[in-house]
């Protein structure tokens, strides 16, 4: 299980810890830092080795700074994206391109450094695989906590052989406590320092920022409780405008750690270090973008006995739990018990949305999968099926054709271009309020419920609703830009009305239950933001219900669905040109990757 925390949770976390299990606040800013360290290390390492790799002058064994003996570590890095910022590995790749030797106005430099921080023989965990560190690191620390982290980087980073430039945003009599300790550590080791109140201009920041490879944002973490202005916002904007890679310690300084929204403004990271656990913010679409990628580092405090005492609002779906849901065939598995789903979909032109379910739920394992639809689209449809059955519902004959159609079926899933008018209002009505079995609500079927989604809570049978913003917004009366600002007030809310398990789309699909549990998926890429990929998701989701509880089969479709993104995202390397189709393709491989405890997107 991996928790993710609420902002108050993770603070009572941090309480807990120093006050009922008396480990010093020290000693978790000490591990925070020290985590944080080692994580940038790591990406100063790749970057370096990457940069050794594409230059042959510097690629020889005499400036690789490994363990004696140790092999040179492969590449780690991708290769940079066109249009990337510059970066210390993308602008030693330019300057290599244009055949001139790489960065020897470092080389002294890092020979005078390498003898001050010699190569370390028995590196522990964490322990930077080069020495000296050859990066130039701004740190921007705040005056509070997230501050105080800061100076424990830059104390480690010093201490690692980098060169260190801590920039404090107020003056270092306003840093108290913990973080002032540490302040005066770094100072006193030799770190160099620069006041930055708010009547100072921010011309050094921007200078030292030209020059530096990596800038760490220590401004604001959880501490953050209004919107940022003025001074603080100005020193967002400079490093925002920075070249160089931007690191956020705990949280983007700005981002809501609750809502995963900018406070006025915020921090724009390339990868944030946060402590102890995730925080619910860094998990919204948003939240993702200003986050990067998300490393976790431990506070050195076992979990468990904290978690039981502060909880956790949320868990990140893990492959290790789908696989426990994914069960073996049976050898005498006859197609019945595979699963028999009814797909109520589809209208004239748009015949598409109802193949794509039905697809997707024959790919996902479901032994019998018919297309319930509008007599013409029935028709039309006939010639373009092979595998799949097709029964028509007659508007004049409603309930009598939808009860054939519905009799013996496992799951449904309803809504996908089905279409909103009345004819289509009366399927939707009987078959989500009256039909007692399990259905998968989506897209027109949940548009259909616009302004009375209460009344589904009085549906029979069980209903999994997977709404975009847009069709949640619809069901709440609301803008999809203020679902999104909320994503998980929304949800809990939607489930409030419903008693429904909602399943909210988007950049981290979040997954919600009636017991208030909630579940947030990590996978998946912006390739999926192409037309019918949802109904590739409805169709999964119906497929697994036939052998899974609903909430059960609503995680496992939201992940392998977004697995199967990332999977054809790792093999073309592209984050556009998915066909909604292509997705259900690689379901099979996907399920049985999984059923085998293999990871599928490992090299
Ligand atoms: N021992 C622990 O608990 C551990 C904590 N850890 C670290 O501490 C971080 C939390 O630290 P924190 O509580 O000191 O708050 P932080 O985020 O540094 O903000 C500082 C202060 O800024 C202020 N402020 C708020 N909003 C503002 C605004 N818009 N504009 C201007 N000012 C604003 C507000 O003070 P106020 O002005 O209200 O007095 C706030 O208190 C946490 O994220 C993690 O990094 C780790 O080391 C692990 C152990
Ligand atoms: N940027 C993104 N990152 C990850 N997943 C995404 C992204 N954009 C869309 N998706 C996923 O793609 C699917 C889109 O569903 P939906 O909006 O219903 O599309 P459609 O109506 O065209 O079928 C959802 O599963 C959603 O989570
Ligand atoms: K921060």
């Amino acid at each position: 299980m991996i928790p993710v925390l609420s902002r108050a949770q993770m603070r009572a976390f941090d309480k807990f810890a120093i006050e009922a299990c008396h480990v010093p606040g020290m000693v978790l800013m000490e591990n925070a830092g020290r985590g944080a360290a080692d994580v940038i290390s790591a990406i100063i390492d790749a970057r370096r080795l990457k940069q050794l790799q594409g230059t042959p002058e510097e690629a020889s064994p005499s400036v690789w700074h490994g363990p004696a003996g140790s092999p040179r570590p492969p590449s780690l890095l991708p290769p940079p994206p066109s249009g990337a910022p510059a970066t210390l590995h993308h602008r030693a790749t330019a300057g290599a391109q244009r055949g001139r030797p790489l960065r020897r106005d470092k080389a002294a430099a890092s020979a005078e450094r390498a003898r001050s921080f010699p190569v370390r023989h028995i590196p522990s965990p964490g322990q930077p695989a080069t020495y000296p560190l050859e990066a130039r690191v701004v740190v921007v620390c705040g005056a509070g906590n997230n501050g105080g982290d800061g100076y424990v980087v830059a104390r480690h980073l010093l201490a690692r052989g980098a060169d260190v430039h801590v920039f404090l945003t107020s003056r270092s009599e306003a840093v108290t406590g913990e973080s002032r300790i540490n302040l005066d550590a770094y100072v006193d080791l030799g770190g160099e320092l620069t006041e930055m109140p708010s009547d100072t201009p921010l011309t050094p920041l921007e200078e030292a920022l030209e020059r530096a490879d990596i800038v760490v944002d220590a401004i604001f973490g959880t501490g953050l409780d209004r919107p940022i202005h003025g001074h603080l916002a100005e020193v967002i904007a400079v490093i925002n405008a920075a070249s160089c890679q931007c690191i956020a310690l705990d949280v983007p300084s700005g981002l809501d750690a609750d809502s995963g929204a900018p406070l006025g403004t915020s921090v724009q990271a390339d990868d944030t270090v946060t402590f102890g656990h995730l925080k619910i913010g860094l998990l919204t679409p948003d939240g993702a973008r200003l986050a990067g990628n998300v490393h976790v580092v431990d506070l050195g405090v076992p979990d468990a006995p904290i978690l039981a005492q502060v909880g956790y609002v949320a868990e990140v779906i893990r492959k290790e739990t789908v696989r426990s849901y994914l069960q073996p065939r049976e050898a005498n598995t006859h197609k019945h018990a595979a699963g028999n789903v009814l797909v109520i979909a589809g209208s004239s032109g748009k015949l598409g949305a109802a193949l794509l379910t039905a697809r997707s739920a024959l790919r996902s394992g479901a032994g019998l999968v018919t297309i319930g639809t509008w007599p013409d689209a029935a028709l039309a449809l006939q010639s373009r099926v092979v595998e799949i059955m097709t029964t028509s519902i007659e508007p004049e004959q409603l309930e009598a054709s939808l009860e054939a159609a519905l009799a013996s079926r496992h799951a449904v899933a309803i809504g996908p271009g089905l279409g909103l008018d009345d004819r289509a209002r009366a399927v939707v009505d009987h078959v989500v309020l009256r039909w007692d079995g399990l259905k998968v609500v989506d897209a027109d079927a949940l548009t259909l419920f616009a302004g009375r989604a209460e009344v589904l809570a009085t549906a029979k049978g069980s209903l999994v609703l997977t709404p975009h913003p847009g069709e949640l917004g619809r069901l709440l009366g609301r803008s999809a830009r203020a679902i999104e600002e909320d994503r998980f007030g929304a949800i809990r809310e939607a489930v409030r009305i419903t008693q429904a398990i909602v399943v909210l789309k988007g950049a981290r699909t979040i997954i919600a239950t009636p017991d208030g549990r909630m579940f947030i998926c990590m996978a998946g890429n912006p390739a999926l933001a192409t037309a019918g990929s949802g109904d590739v998701l409805t169709g999964i989701i119906a497929a697994f219900a036939c052998s899974m509880a609903a909430e059960c089969a609503a995680i496992a479709g939201v992940l392998i669905h977004a697995l199967a993104a990332d999977a054809w995202s790792l093999a073309t390397g592209a984050d556009r040109g998915l066909q909604a189709s292509e997705i259900a393709e690689k379901f099979p491989g996907l399920i049985a990757a999984l059923s085998r405890g293999i990871d599928p997107l490992a090299p």
